[in-house]
């Protein structure tokens, strides 16, 4: 009995986990990003590097969203939480064998989940480069190569959004957009996307994410004018899912939980109570690429569609959502990771290849990405202040 409980080992002396190694890295963004809950002027990334005996480096990366405005986890507490108690758990382990790796952290470490997933982002990079395949094909295998990726209007001014928008067209580089609402009263709001909506036609999809900021009774004015409005979907206009179960279908507009889902159990409770149209799924608020593939799986049987969210990670984040998001079945209303886009500076060797209005999912081994080390310390916040290339 015993022995079926013990995790599986490999022939030869497998690698172990040598040393986590975390940095926090803070990135100016391009413009001010407002949402209702903060207004970003840069983002905070939390990066981590696990080295395993066999020379092999795997990379994860944590973030959030104006501190501590939009979730339980900050970035420093991430950090904390990995060098505390995860590091210790991982040293001497199997770096072969990230289920039973993660199952010792499940057991030793409540919630957390966006830590969590920046230790299972690393632990499945550095399994895809030891065996020369992509994160995705140790997660089942990729259905598609591209994706489609949304943008999001947050400078706080029509004209602005409008010019922006425009300019993403031209650009050839994303033809849906996600409108932050929700910090101003809710007819101000509505006639903001109208306006937006009245300018981009049908060369453009708009949609919005209200970040919880609405009452019911608002939710249900503001959906109604926003579907008169052509905007297409509202995201997680109130805080409560049983509000969200109320609202959905009352409005020829679909419903997207974002905030409400909190990994595999929140969504077994909104599917169970038909209490939205859309899932936004985030690799971070799934508490990991497993837990997120877990959220797809639900909503796939209960006839949701699938929308592959971000907590406007960098390089790293972005594409460790693009490798599990390539292997959903299905991926209705796209994706919006374009988190590498909003910051002003680069920490990749090489940039990913958003085009088309979609971003290439990279084919090399693991993640298939790689840091540019001396950026990182560069732009770390204990980091030297020499200039970088
Ligand atoms: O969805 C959110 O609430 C968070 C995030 C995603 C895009 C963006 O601009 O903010
Ligand atoms: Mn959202």
């Amino acid at each position: 009995m015993n022995q079926i409980l013990t995790p599986a080992r490999s022939l030869s002396a497998a690698p172990v986990i040598e040393r986590v190694e975390t940095v926090l890295v803070d990135l100016p963004t391009i413009r001010p990003h407002k949402l209702s809950v903060a207004t970003m002027n840069g983002q905070t990334l939390m990066l981590v590097k696990i080295h395993c005996s066999d020379g092999v480096t795997g990379i994860g990366e944590g973030t959030t969203i104006g501190g501590l405005a939009y979730g339980a986890e900050s970035p420093e507490g991430m950090k904390l939480a990995v060098d505390t108690y995860f590091a210790p758990l991982l040293a001497g382990q199997d770096a072969t064998r990230i289920a039973p790796a993660m199952d010792r952290i499940g057991k030793m470490v409540k919630d957390n989940r966006f830590a969590k997933c920046a230790v299972e982002t690393a632990l499945l990079d550095a399994q895809g480069k030891r065996l020369g395949l992509p994160v995705s094909e140790l997660l089942g295998g990729r259905r598609r190569e591209r994706l489609p990726v949304a943008w999001t209007l947050a400078s706080g001014d029509t004209g602005r959004d409008i010019d922006e928008a425009e300019r993403m067209l031209d650009l050839r580089r994303h033809r849906i957009f996600k409108l932050k609402i929700g910090a101003r009263p809710v007819a101000e709001d509505v006639a903001h996307v109208a306006a937006i909506k009245r300018a981009l036609g049908e060369r453009a999809a708009v949609r919005v994410d209200v970040n919880m900021a609405w009452s019911e009774t608002d939710a249900a004015r503001g959906m109604a004018a926003l579907a008169d409005a052509g905007c297409e979907l509202v995201e997680q206009p109130v805080g409560s899912a049983a509000a969200l179960g109320r609202l959905v279908r009352r409005f020829p507009v679909a419903l997207m939980a974002d905030e409400s889902l909190t990994g595999p159990e929140s969504a077994f409770a909104i599917a169970r109570d038909n209490a939205a149209d859309v899932f936004a799924i985030k690799i971070e608020q799934s508490g990991g690429l497993t837990g997120a593939q877990r959220v797809a799986a639900i909503a796939d049987a209960a006839g949701i569609g699938l929308y592959g969210g971000t907590m406007l990670e960098g390089g790293v984040g972005t594409i460790a959502s693009a490798q599990v998001f390539a292997t959903f079945a299905n991926l209705q209303w796209g994706t919006e990771l374009f988190g590498p886009l909003l910051l002003t500076e680069e920490i990749l060797r090489t940039p990913l290849d958003y085009s088309d209005f979609e971003l290439t999912v990279p084919s090399g081994p693991g993640l298939g990405i790689e840091l540019d080390d001396e950026r990182v310390r560069f732009f770390a916040r204990d980091g030297f202040a020499r200039k970088p290339r």
